[in-house]
C-alpha cells in the first residue's frame, strides 16, 4: 500500500480510534476495482464515509499535493461482503461468540455488514423487547455494521400485533425453522404458521428466511452395522438427515410462495431459503417456483461448496451442520447452480458453540453441536474453491454483496457506486496462507472451525466500513465504531 502524503491543508480527521486511516476524504486506487459496470482500473473517492466518485484511470486527474491516495496496486478492491446469516450469540451466550469477537473476525475476513440470526443468543430475538436487548448489546461493540433478523415462532405467528411490534422495532425481516432448532426458546413453525405470517410480511415488504428441513419418519432407514451404528462415522449422521427432509420442506414452502406472485394474496412478501444443501430435487423445485413468478430466493454456504461427505474424517465433528454436507457430486451440482444463477447468493451460517459442545474427544456426530464456524474465512474459502470453477470477481460481488444487500433491504450497501456507503474489502487473490496455530484468527474458538488446518488463497489486506479502515494487515481499529442497523 502506498499512501501519498497530504501537504498544504489539514484534513478534517475522523476519530483515529475508529479508523486506521485518519482521513475523512481520500481516494482508493487499484488496477482492479469491482463495480456494477465491471472491473475497472481507476480510483474511488470517499468523503465522510460515502463513495462520492468512481473514476477510470484515464479520467482520473487528481492533484497529489492536495489529495490523500491509498494505492493498492494490483490488489482487488471489491464491495465489502454482506453476510446475511450469522449467529453471534450475544447477549446471553457470548461465551459461544459475541459481538466484539464475531465482528472482528468479520472485518478480518472482508465482511463489512452482517445480519445476526435471532437464535442462539439468550433470549432469542422474537419480540420488540428482545430486539432492544440485541441493539443494546451491539452498541459500541461492533467493528462491522450489524442488522438483525427477528424470529418467527408460533407465539408471534398467531398474534399479528406482536409480529407488527417486532417489525416496527426494526428487524430487517424474519427467520423461522421448520424443524426443531436446538434452542429451547426458539420453537419450530409449521407451514400454517408461515402462511399466517405472510400477509403481515407483505404489508411490511420484508422477507422471511426459512430453515427448510422437516422431520420425516426415518424408522428403519438408518441401517445398523453390527447392531450399533457408528456415531463417529459422518455417514451415520448423513443418514439421519437425508435430502428428502429438505425436499419435503421446500415442497411445503412452494405451495405458500405462490401467494407472493404479482396479484397474489401475499404480494410484497418474499421467501428466502437458507443454507440449501440438496442440489438435486430440492433445487429443481426452487427453480420451477421461481420460473412461475414466486418471490423466492435461495442461498448456500461455503462449507457445502468446499467439503464433501466422503472426505470428512471419522469423529471430526467440526464438520457437523444441518442440513448436512453431502457427497462430492452434490457439491459440483451446487457450484453449477450458483454459476447458472439458480442459487442466488452465499452466506456463512457461522454457528459456533463452546468447544465442549462439539465433543471433539468423543467425536460423536449424533450428539455434537451442529454448526460450522467460518465467519473469518468465507472470502478465501469461496475463492479457493471457486477459482477451480472459473469464478469471477463480479460473481463474488454478486453472491456476497449485491444480492445479500437486496435481500436485507440495505439500499446504500452492496456495490461500489456513487452515493453508497464506503464498505470495501481489499484482497490479494494469489496470496496463499496456512490456517495453522500461528495464523491470527479472531473468532472466539478457532479450534472448532472446519477450515483450520487448510491452505487457502485470497488474503484480505484491508476492510473499510463506512469509510473507516477497521482492519489492516492483522490489526483492527482500536474502537468499535460500526453501527447496529435497524429497518427504517
Ligand atoms: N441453532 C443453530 O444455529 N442451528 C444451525 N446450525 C446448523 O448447523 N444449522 C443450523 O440451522
Ligand atoms: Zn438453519
Ligand atoms: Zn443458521
Amino acid at each position: 500500500m502506498i499512501l501519498k502524503k497530504v501537504y498544504g491543508f489539514i484534513p478534517q480527521l475522523p476519530s483515529s480510534d475508529c479508523s486506521l486511516l485518519p482521513h475523512n476524504h481520500y481516494w482508493i486506487a487499484s488496477k482492479y476495482i469491482v463495480t456494477p459496470n465491471g472491473t475497472i482500473s481507476g480510483a474511488v473517492e470517499i468523503k465522510e464515509g460515502i463513495i462520492i466518485s468512481v473514476v477510470a484511470e484515464e479520467n482520473w486527474h487528481v492533484n497529489s499535493w492536495f489529495t490523500t491516495v491509498v494505492n493498492y496496486g494490483e490488489s482487488v478492491v471489491m464491495p465489502g461482503f454482506i453476510d446475511v446469516h450469522a449467529h453471534l450469540d450475544d447477549p446471553g451466550r457470548s461465551e459461544w461468540e459475541g459481538f466484539p469477537s464475531g465482528t472482528k473476525a468479520a472485518a478480518a475476513g472482508g465482511v463489512t455488514t452482517l445480519v445476526d440470526m435471532p437464535l442462539n443468543s439468550a433470549p432469542s430475538t422474537v419480540s420488540e423487547e428482545t430486539l432492544k436487548l440485541k441493539v443494546q448489546a451491539a452498541e459500541g461493540r461492533v467493528y462491522v455494521d450489524v442488522g438483525f433478523w427477528g424470529g418467527l415462532v408460533p407465539e408471534n405467528a398467531e398474534n399479528a400485533s406482536s409480529l407488527e411490534r417486532l417489525l416496527n422495532a426494526g428487524v430487517l425481516g424474519l427467520k423461522s425453522f421448520m424443524v426443531p432448532s436446538g434452542i429451547n426458546d426458539f420453537p419450530m413453525t409449521t407451514a400454517s404458521h408461515i402462511k399466517e405470517a405472510l400477509p403481515t410480511l407483505a404489508r411490511y415488504k420484508r422477507p422471511l428466511l426459512v430453515h427448510a428441513e422437516v422431520l420425516l419418519d426415518l424408522d428403519g432407514k438408518v441401517e445398523l452395522e453390527d447392531g450399533v451404528e457408528n456415531a463417529r462415522s459422518y455417514s451415520t449422521y448423513l443418514k439421519t438427515r437425508p435430502a428428502s427432509m429438505e425436499e419435503a420442506a421446500i415442497n411445503q414452502l412452494i405451495t405458500l410462495s405462490k401467494d407472493t406472485r404479482a396479484g397474489g394474496s401475499a404480494e410484497g412478501a418474499h421467501l428466502h431459503i437458507v443454507h440449501l444443501s440438496d442440489a438435486r430435487t430440492s433445487l429443481n423445485l426452487i427453480k420451477e417456483a421461481k420460473q412461475r413468478g414466486d418471490s423466492l430466493t435461495v442461498e448456500t454456504c461455503p462449507h457445502y461448496l468446499a467439503f464433501a461427505a466422503e472426505d470428512i474424517p471419522d469423529g471430526d465433528t467440526r464438520f457437523k451442520c444441518a442440513p448436512p454436507i453431502r457427497d462430492a457430486a452434490n457439491k459440483d451440482k451446487l457450484w453449477d447452480a450458483l454459476l447458472d444463477g439458480d442459487i442466488d447468493m452465499l452466506s456463512s451460517d457461522h454457528s459456533p458453540s463452546v468447544p465442549e459442545m462439539k465433543l471433539l474427544d468423543e467425536g460423536d456426530f449424533l450428539k455434537a453441536w451442529g454448526g460450522i464456524s467460518s465467519l473469518q474465512f468465507v472470502l478465501p474459502a469461496t475463492w479457493t474453491h471457486g477459482r477451480k470453477y472459473g469464478v469471477t470477481f463480479e460473481q463474488l460481488a454478486s453472491w456476497w454483496s449485491e444480492k445479500p444487500a437486496k435481500l436485507a433491504g440495505l439500499t446504500t450497501k452492496g456495490a461500489i457506486a456513487v452515493g453508497n456507503q464506503a464498505d470495501i474489502v481489499v484482497w490479494e487473490p494469489d496470496m496463499e496462507f496456512d490456517l495453522d496455530n500461528d495464523y491470527p484468527v479472531h473468532i472466539k474458538h478457532p479450534s472448532i472451525s472446519a477450515y483450520m488446518g487448510s491452505r487457502l488463497s485470497g488474503k484480505v489486506l484491508a476492510t473499510f466500513v463506512r469509510g473507516n479502515l477497521v482492519y489492516k494487515e492483522g490489526n483492527h481499529a482500536s474502537q468499535a465504531c460500526a453501527l447496529p442497523i435497524l429497518h427504517r
